[in-house]
């Protein structure tokens, strides 16, 4: 797409960080309302009376965690495969294709302290989820301890599913900044092992495969778990929120 033309039906073009072209199936979902987002976790395959069509599935991961951690570069990392340094502050959902077969969705929120936006969307995020990435900083003791925290909250929110259902991965990331490390690798291994989580330690800056590995890990254990319906939240509904979030955000920074 060249830059001079329009960006498809992007309703916030100006805003969208999305990298992929706004005809293509990886899609900044957020702002650009072709793709679907049903969080149906299977959708109905087209009658045939040749052989099965293969149905396409549905999985919503969630990527959290505190301040600067890399939750936008390990995402954008596994979307495009690059590091681009500095991202926004845009809560997106983005959609991607894996294989035939299955649609990731991906939601990708910006920290914030605001404890009134935070708990309004923290339950309708694990609603949505098949999935968590639950990251964290190996420079930031904080943003671990943080992980611990995140934890408990998704389990003891009503809709969480159980481990097995609702598998969470636990991600240092910065592992290129070893030399500034103040959380051992161990402390996260114990960490996934004592809430029956998964570890990864990774680097959204120099290693696309170390991200791809969390992702598709993820994705393996919810097929194993055999998604199942959840109650649908829709799309309009995440819209309504999203935009929600925008205008506070705006009205905040006068
Ligand atoms: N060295 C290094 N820097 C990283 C890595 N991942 C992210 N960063 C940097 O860390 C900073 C924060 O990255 P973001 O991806 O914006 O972090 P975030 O968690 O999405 O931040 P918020 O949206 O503010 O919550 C940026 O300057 C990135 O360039 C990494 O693996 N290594």
């Amino acid at each position: 797409m060249k830059d001079d033309q329009p960006r498809g039906h992007c309703l916030f073009a100006s805003l969208c960080a999305c990298a992929s072209p706004r005809d293509s199936n990886n899609c900044c979902i957020v702002f650009c309302p072709r793709p679907p987002v049903s969080p149906i976790r299977q959708a109905p395959a087209a009658p045939t009376r040749h052989a099965a069509v293969p149905r396409k599935m549905d999985a919503n991961i969630v990527v959290m965690g505190t301040e600067s951690v890399g939750k936008s570069a390990i995402t954008v990392r596994l979307l495009t495969r690059r590091f681009i340094g500095e991202y926004g502050d845009i809560e997106s959902i983005y959609s991607h294709s894996l294989g035939r077969e299955l649609t990731l969705n991906i939601w990708d929120s910006p920290y914030s302290e605001d404890l009134s936006v935070e708990t309004s969307l923290f339950e309708k995020k694990v609603q949505w989820a098949d999935g968590y990435v639950l990251v964290y900083s190996i420079c930031d003791r904080a943003s671990f301890n943080s992980v611990s925290r995140l934890i408990e909250t998704i389990k003891s929110t009503k809709d969480y599913v159980g481990a097995d259902k609702g598998p969470i991965a636990i991600v240092g990331n910065k592992r290129d900044l070893h030399h500034r490390r103040t959380v051992l690798s161990e402390e996260g291994r114990l960490l996934a092992r004592n809430t029956d989580c998964h570890f990864y330690e990774v680097s959204a800056a120099e290693d696309y495969h170390s991200v791809r590995t969390v992702f598709h890990g993820l994705v393996d254990r919810m097929k194993d778990a055999k998604l199942t319906s959840k109650r649908p939240l829709g799309f309009r509904g995440i819209v309504r929120t999203m935009s929600a979030v925008f205008t506070r955000r705006r009205t905040d920074s006068f």
